[in-house]
């Protein structure tokens, strides 16, 4: 039996970056409001982008520890379906964004370990969503979308969270698979592996990368 999985993809600057994700079957566009980012938007740019997203292809915007100013100008110019918050917001502070603003909340959680994944149960009341991502090297400039993979194998047989969640962190067209067979993910989220250079799409990775998450059941 053939399972299509939800797909996000994360950084799209470009309305060829937003056709070419829905096109491909993606369920999620991410815009970055994060300034290191290469993938960063100014508030004005991500709202002309949204206007090229169909409806059906939910608009996240994706910020770091961001400020009820800086979410009030993102939330008050640019449509938008989820929040995701990649900083080191603390529960109370995810709670406080979704009743703030009405959006879900979807929020991620950074792992290079086992111990990592007690942060899972401590945000899955307050989020409706998790992002399971790499947790980024030590002085990194980007909390995310550094390409970085953690083990998979520490998600093997906990499917069955009751938060729906994503798995980031260093996907590609040629390892999604794998990484889908490994964790039970339902979700994926990726960003750099669908890039020529950083901060630039590419629609084939993009194709590619849709397509190899058509998981086929044994
Ligand atoms: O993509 C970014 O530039 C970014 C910046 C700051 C925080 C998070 C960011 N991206 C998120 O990280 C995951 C994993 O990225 P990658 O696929 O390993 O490059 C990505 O899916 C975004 O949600």
């Amino acid at each position: 039996m053939s399972q299509t999985l939800s797909a996000k993809i994360c950084g799209v600057k470009s309305p060829a970056d937003v056709v070419a994700a829905a096109q491909a079957g993606a369920r999620y566009v991410g815009f970055v409001f994060f300034a290191k980012s290469p993938r960063c938007l100014m508030v004005k740019e991500a709202a002309a982008l949204a206007a090229e997203v169909p409806l059906g292809v939910a608009k996240v915007a994706l910020t770091v520890n961001a400020t009820d100013d800086e979410l009030d100008q993102i939330t008050s110019v640019v449509p938008l379906d989820m929040l995701q918050l990649h900083g080191k917001e603390s529960p109370e502070r995810v709670a406080e964004v979704k009743a703030r603003y009405g959006l879900p909340v979807m929020k991620a959680i950074g792992i290079a370990d086992a111990e990592d994944l007690t942060q899972i149960d401590l945000y899955s009341d307050a989020a409706d969503q998790l992002l399971i991502d790499a947790k980024p090297p030590k002085n990194a400039d980007l909390p995310g979308g550094n390409g970085l993979a953690f083990d998979w194998r520490l998600l093997a047989g906990r499917k069955y969270w009751q938060t729906p969640w994503m798995l980031a962190g260093g996907l590609t067209p040629e390892n999604v698979a794998e990484a889908i067979r490994m964790t039970g993910a339902r979700q994926v989220d990726v960003s750099s592996g669908v890039e020529s250079a950083p901060g630039v799409k590419d629609a084939d990775k993009i194709r590619a990368f849709l397509a190899a998450t058509e998981v086929r059941d044994a």
